[in-house]
């Protein structure tokens, strides 16, 4: 490995489980440094790479790096998981996280696998913009006593953790009971999560520049369940009753969890610190739901399709009958 510091650097993370990752992976480090940037690999991302031994631009994370830092952005290459999974590498230095697709949905990365080219020339152009995803600070207190505390991309989901068994919850806005559920758990998600648990618990659709915070209770065995959204200054709590035999889980964006005994109330609130993911290109987020989710939209007739229209038809293209 070199000593020598480069003047830009790019943190690249990928599912090295994936052998097309893997190539996909190793173009891109091959291709960043071509163009003089260096790029810091995971030394066991690296390892997979085949990367362990490169000099030059390459370097790998020592035992006390924190990863993203001296970093100007994190490539993903992987699915929305990878993404997640990076940005609880690189929270505390609020590293933009650039995603290429190489996962099944891929909602949360900019770029497809046939973007790799074009994604590269935009990074050594610095062509490009971050966009402050809002997050979640989630606390789970035991009494007075503070049992685990996180962050969260998407959402903090609280989960029944028996099957056979109902949690029993309170939930709570701004210091207020707003109802008791027996129920199969609460999501609370972020706008950026809205399209994740949330959307298949019946939540709302949150475009990103909403500011708010998502409540949605998970086949509540109740008259008023409805899906809830609140003020992004509003506090969020959802307290396991502490005479339930029904006992809980927490997970965070899929990924961090703690079993939640009876009587944990959990806490969530706007976090502190954004998430910060690279926008390539200015689509809009209405294009990217249709995208990824196959929505049917022909027919259409709106203004920018008329435009679309005219200007093929002032190029020779057929008219409509
Ligand atoms: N019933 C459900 O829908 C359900 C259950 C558990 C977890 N999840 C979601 O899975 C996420 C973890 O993702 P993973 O890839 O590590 O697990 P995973 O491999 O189990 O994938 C979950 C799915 O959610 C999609 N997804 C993740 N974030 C998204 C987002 N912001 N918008 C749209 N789709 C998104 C992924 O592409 C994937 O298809 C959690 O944050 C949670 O939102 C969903
Ligand atoms: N280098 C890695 N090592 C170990 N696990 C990883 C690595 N990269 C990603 N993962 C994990 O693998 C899982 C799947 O990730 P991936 O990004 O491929 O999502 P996917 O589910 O295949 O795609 P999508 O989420 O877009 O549908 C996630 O839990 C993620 O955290």
């Amino acid at each position: 490995m070199s000593n020598e510091s480069p003047a830009r650097r790019v943190l690249v993370l990928a599912h090295t489980g994936r052998a097309e990752v893997r190539e996909v992976a190793r173009a891109c480090v091959q291709s960043l440094t071509a163009h003089g940037i260096g790029v810091r690999l995971l030394a066991d991302e690296a390892a997979d790479l085949g990367l362990e031994d490169a000099d030059g631009l390459v370097e790998t994370t020592l035992a006390d790096h924190v990863p993203g830092e001296g970093c100007e952005l994190v490539l993903v290459i992987g699915g929305d998981g990878s993404i997640l999974r990076a940005a609880e590498l690189t929270h505390e230095t609020s590293t933009p996280l650039l995603g290429v697709n190489l996962g099944h949905v891929g909602f949360l990365a900019e770029a497809e696998q046939e973007d790799v080219e074009s994604t590269i020339a935009a990074i050594v152009r610095r062509d490009y913009t971050a966009e402050d995803r809002l997050t979640l600070d989630v606390r789970v207190m035991v009494g007075k006593e503070v049992l685990f505390s996180t962050f969260a991309l998407n959402e903090a989901s609280v989960e029944k953790a028996a099957r056979e068994r109902m949690l029993e919850v309170v939930v709570e806005v701004d210091d207020r009971p707003l109802s008791r559920w027996g129920c199969d758990g609460v999501v609370c998600a972020t706008p950026t999560g809205s399209t994740a648990y949330n959307f298949s618990a019946g939540g709302p659709v949150v475009w990103p520049e909403v500011e708010a915070l998502l409540m949605v209770p998970l086949s509540a065995h109740a008259l008023f369940a409805r899906p809830m959204v609140v003020a992004p200054t509003s506090v969020l709590a959802v307290e396991v009753l502490a005479n339930t035999e029904g006992s809980g889980v927490l997970w965070c964006d899929g990924r961090r969890t703690v079993d939640l005994p009876p009587g944990a109330r959990i806490e969530v609130r706007r976090g502190a610190r954004p998430v910060r993911l690279v926008r390539l290109h200015q689509a809009p987020f209405t294009d990217r739901l249709v995208a990824k989710f196959d929505l049917p939209v022909e027919g259409w007739r709106g203004a920018s399709e008329r435009r679309r229209r005219d200007g093929a038809d002032a190029d020779g293209g057929e008219r409509d009958a």
